[in-house]
């Protein structure tokens, strides 16, 4: 069976084919970064990657941060960085900034983060009790095991809520919407296969883009996690918030914008000049938040 396989090249020919075109890919793809003068500039800045530019212009653009005015900001999918980077520098001096990502990552200095996937609702709770207490987490605190000490803050309000709502008290501080902006530009990460020695996740000059290169299977993924985006949005997001996000273009484009006509007062469109013009990548802005949003309204018209 083996000799079948290999010799009429079902396999082997097919996984060789596979590794070729995928190193010349990948030789493009450096070729690309290192000619790149956004990928030069923020090497020279020390941000941890060329996304931290488009971050600047939409933000130029639409005054998604204010400085001074105590912030909370939600990065959903921050790793390696570069987008929190820029949210702090925006915010600062006392803008709080959390990073939420399915990978591993060492935060940039000043930001927080947890490991986390955001379609989990355990994560939503997290978040919120993060931007309620505000509290400054360490890399150490291993948030995202069960054993870790915010799982215990976790289960103590969960009870604390049922004994108030069982005694007909108003609930205790936990803030239902304790977000000002949500940022989110995830995208589907590759299965690491290689670069372990490297620090992978926080070197985002080593790592190729993720996206698969088949445009409808980008366009669907992306739908699915600016769906996720919003869905975080519609939970934590203060009325009057501002939400970001990013998608991958397709036929879908045009539902989503409907549904974040539903959540926002004001929704548009935006490529920054950061953004590569082969990219199919665009970014959706929605500012002011309305009240009362109704999830199921939202999401089934
Ligand atoms: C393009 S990168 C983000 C780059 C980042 N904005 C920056 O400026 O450095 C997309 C990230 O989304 C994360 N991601 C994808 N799905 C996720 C999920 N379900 N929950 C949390 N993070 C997710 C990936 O792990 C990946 O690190």
């Amino acid at each position: 069976m083996y000799h079948r396989l290999t010799s009429c090249g079902t396999l082997s020919g097919v996984l060789r084919q596979f590794a070729r075109s995928n190193s010349s890919a990948k030789s493009r793809w450096l070729n690309r970064q290192q000619s790149d003068p956004f990928t030069k500039e923020a090497k020279v800045q020390g941000l941890r990657s060329r996304a931290a530019f488009k971050l600047q212009q939409i933000d130029d653009r639409f005054r998604l941060f204010r400085k001074n005015a105590n912030q909370s900001v939600l990065d959903l999918g921050y790793a390696p960085g570069a987008w929190s980077q820029v949210a702090l520098e925006r915010t600062s001096p006392n803008g709080v900034i959390l990073g939420v990502d399915i990978l591993p990552c060492n935060p940039p200095r000043g930001v927080n983060s947890i490991q986390a996937n955001i379609l989990s609702r355990k994560t939503h709770e997290l978040i919120r009790i993060f931007f309620s207490k505000r509290f400054q987490l360490y890399q150490e605190d291993q948030l995202h095991r069960d054993h870790g000490y915010f799982q215990h803050m976790l289960e103590e309000v969960m009870f604390l809520s049922k004994q108030e709502r069982e005694a007909g008290e108003a609930t205790q501080d936990v803030e239902k919407h304790p977000i000002d902006v949500v940022i989110s530009d995830m995208y589907e990460p590759w299965p690491q296969t290689t670069g372990f020695w490297n620090n992978f996740t926080n070197s985002a000059y080593y790592r190729m883009a993720n996206t698969s290169g088949v445009a409808i299977k980008d366009h669907c993924m992306s739908m699915d996690l600016c769906d996720a985006a919003l869905i975080a949005a519609i939970d934590l997001l203060k009325p009057g918030g501002s939400f970001l996000c990013k998608l991958y273009t397709g036929k879908e484009d045009k539902l989503l914008e409907n549904r974040l006509k539903r959540v926002f007062k004001d929704v548009q469109r935006f490529k920054p000049t950061a953004s590569r013009t082969e990219s199919k990548e665009l970014y959706f802005v929605g500012l002011r938040k309305r009240k009362d949003v109704d999830k199921l309204k939202v999401f089934l018209g």
